[in-house]
């Protein structure tokens, strides 16, 4: 199935050939960076026990709102009209004190559907059809039925998590795209993770944008070369743009 949001890099396109690269036994899944879920929602399971991770907690809180109260996040939209009033309204009022995990999370849905490439700050003003978009929370709900829904900083989730029959899917900001994320991430934290995936007992499988100060820092793993055409860059520039991202495993 399809993830019930889109995401600033997103895995939409690339999840088939991650899956394929998955190995043949794993117990344990576990979304280190999971954004929109795209390789979590691709299957209808990937093994026994599921984690889904983000440290966004709007994020995270959204995904647990969808997983156990579906009808009520869908509430939330009903009457949201698709636009900038809404938009600039829903964007000042999601810190706000005083409202309950179900409301920020219809919030942010609603900011997430409605903003410019999902980026979150800027209204979008394309059509949306956002009552057809809560019908399918219910489906998500389902699927997310058994998923372990975590907000936690990468390290913690590999340490807790980790095992000899462990797999990490890992999909973190692309080195130099950070800043279109609010949790920020630097150059010490793409070390970091390399240092903390050089020690698991488990296999990792990993998504970067394929630059030099990736694969120097993963020179020591597997790495493989693909490409995807980038849509929104081929409607900027008017022509094929290919870009290019490796996959990196430890096994
Ligand atoms: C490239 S996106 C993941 C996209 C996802 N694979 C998908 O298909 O939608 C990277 C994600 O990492 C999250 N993130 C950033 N810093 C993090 C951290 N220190 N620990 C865990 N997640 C983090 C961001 O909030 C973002 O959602």
């Amino acid at each position: 199935m399809n993830s019930f949001i889109p995401w600033i890099g997103g895995k939409r396109l690339l999840r088939k050939t991650i899956i394929e690269m998955f190995p043949k036994n794993f117990d344990r899944y576990i979304e280190v960076f999971g954004g929109a879920g795209w390789v979590l929602f691709a299957k209808d399971k990937h093994a026994d026990l599921e984690i889904y991770n983000d440290y966004d907690g709007q994020l995270a809180n959204l995904f647990r709102c969808v997983k156990f109260h579906p009808d009520e996040v869908k509430k939330e939209i009903t009457g949201v009209l698709n636009s900038r009033e809404f938009f600039d309204d829903f964007k000042s009022q999601l810190d706000m004190r005083g409202l309950t995990d179900i409301q920020r999370a219809g919030r942010y849905f609603m900011i997430i559907k409605t903003s410019y490439g999902a980026d979150r700050k800027s209204f979008g003003g394309t059509k949306k059809n956002l009552i057809k978009s809560t019908d399918y929370l219910s489906e998500i709900s389902n699927r997310l039925n058994g998923v372990v829904i975590e907000n936690r900083d990468f390290e913690r989730i590999i340490k807790v998590h980790d095992r000899p029959g462990a797999l990490f899917y890992l999909d973190p900001p692309y080195h130099g795209t950070e800043k279109y994320y609010q949790t920020g991430f630097g150059d010490a934290d793409h070390i970091r993770l390399r240092d903390c995936l050089k020690e698991i007992k488990g296999k990792f499988i990993l998504s970067y944008n394929n630059d030099d100060f990736v694969r120097e820092l993963y020179q020591e793993f597997n790495l493989i070369e693909v490409s995807r055409r980038n849509s929104l860059l081929e409607r900027y520039e008017g022509k094929d743009m290919e870009y290019k991202e490796v996959i990196i495993t430890n096994y």
